[in-house]
């Protein structure tokens, strides 16, 4: 598959790097204004630096969502001739990236995540009713060499898969850094605490992957009656009215995420 990247940053390198190891991909080429110049390798800062008649399989946008439309509009007939598009950026409509392309190739919306990294990614994936099949099971192919991916039928539930596990690795962090500083208070050297973190985050997402895992039923088998678990919990169930608080945070991402396709 002749794959080019229209931003190679965090996401896009993650996603190049894996499909590449993977074998899923033969020749990659990389928009990035970011890069030092080789075309050699396929690498250009700009668009107009790629052969205007080489035709692509794959054009993967990776690009920040304000420069998502600009960064597509100088391709030619020929590169997105055959092309499926893939959009990473979050809250760019499909209508918003098709008129970007001129309808001249089919546009996928994908929302994936961070731990695509480690092969342990979640994705998002929505295209029109429209989209042939058989494109449809290439992109399921390529997303989930890098985890588990998951079609969603309407395009607003991409709002809120940005909500849940688009953004969902920086919560998990924010409150492995909680834990670990936590531990640090409570007399442990630093490197322990959070080494205690990590690998309880590692032990408790095994466990929750476990086919037929009950998250309740694991928080039940830790928490002894009036045991240390249930003091803590308590304090988070009721003090922190924690359920409260993440509700009102993915709420807040969700308005951003809406925010950001009415501003697309
Ligand atoms: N980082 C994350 O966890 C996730 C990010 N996304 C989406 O991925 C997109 C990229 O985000 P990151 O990779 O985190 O950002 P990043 O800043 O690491 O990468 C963006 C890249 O785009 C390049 N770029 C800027 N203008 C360009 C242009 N006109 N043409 C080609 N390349 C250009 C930059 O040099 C940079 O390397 C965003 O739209 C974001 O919404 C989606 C899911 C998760
Ligand atoms: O924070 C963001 O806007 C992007 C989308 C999901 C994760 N990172």
């Amino acid at each position: 598959m002749n794959v080019l990247f229209i931003g190679y940053g965090r996401m896009g390198g993650a996603l190049g790097n894996a499909w590449l190891q993977a074998g899923l991909v033969n020749h990659l080429s990389i928009v990035d204004p970011g890069l030092t110049a080789d075309a050699e390798q396929g690498r250009y800062i700009r668009l107009e630096d790629v052969p205007q008649h080489r035709a692509f399989d794959l054009i993967v946008l990776a690009v920040k969502p304000a420069y998502a439309t600009a960064a597509l509009a100088g391709l030619t007939d020929h590169q997105c001739q055959q092309a499926t598009v893939v959009s990473v950026a979050a809250g760019v409509t499909e209508r918003t990236l098709s008129n970007a392309v001129g309808q001249r190739c089919p546009v996928v919306r994908a929302m994936p995540n961070t731990p695509v990294l480690v092969g342990a990614g979640c994705t998002g994936l929505y295209a029109t009713e429209h989209f042939d099949a058989s494109r449809q099971a290439v992109i399921s192919r390529l997303f989930e060499a890098v985890g588990a991916a998951y079609w969603v039928s309407e395009e607003q539930q991409l709002d809120a898969v940005t909500a849940i596990s688009g953004s969902g690795p920086a919560y998990y962090h924010l409150f492995s850094e909680a834990l670990a500083e936590a531990g640090i208070k409570l007399g442990l050297d630093p490197e322990l605490a959070r080494s205690l973190a990590a690998q309880t985050a590692f032990g408790a997402a095994t466990l929750q992957h476990q086919p037929h895992a009950n998250f309740t039923d694991l928080r039940v088998a830790v928490t002894s009656p009036n045991g240390t678990t249930a003091a803590a919990i308590d304090v988070f169930e009721t003090q922190g009215q924690l359920r409260a608080l993440v509700e009102a945070a993915t709420g807040a991402a969700h308005r951003r995420s809406v925010e950001l396709s009415n501003e697309s």
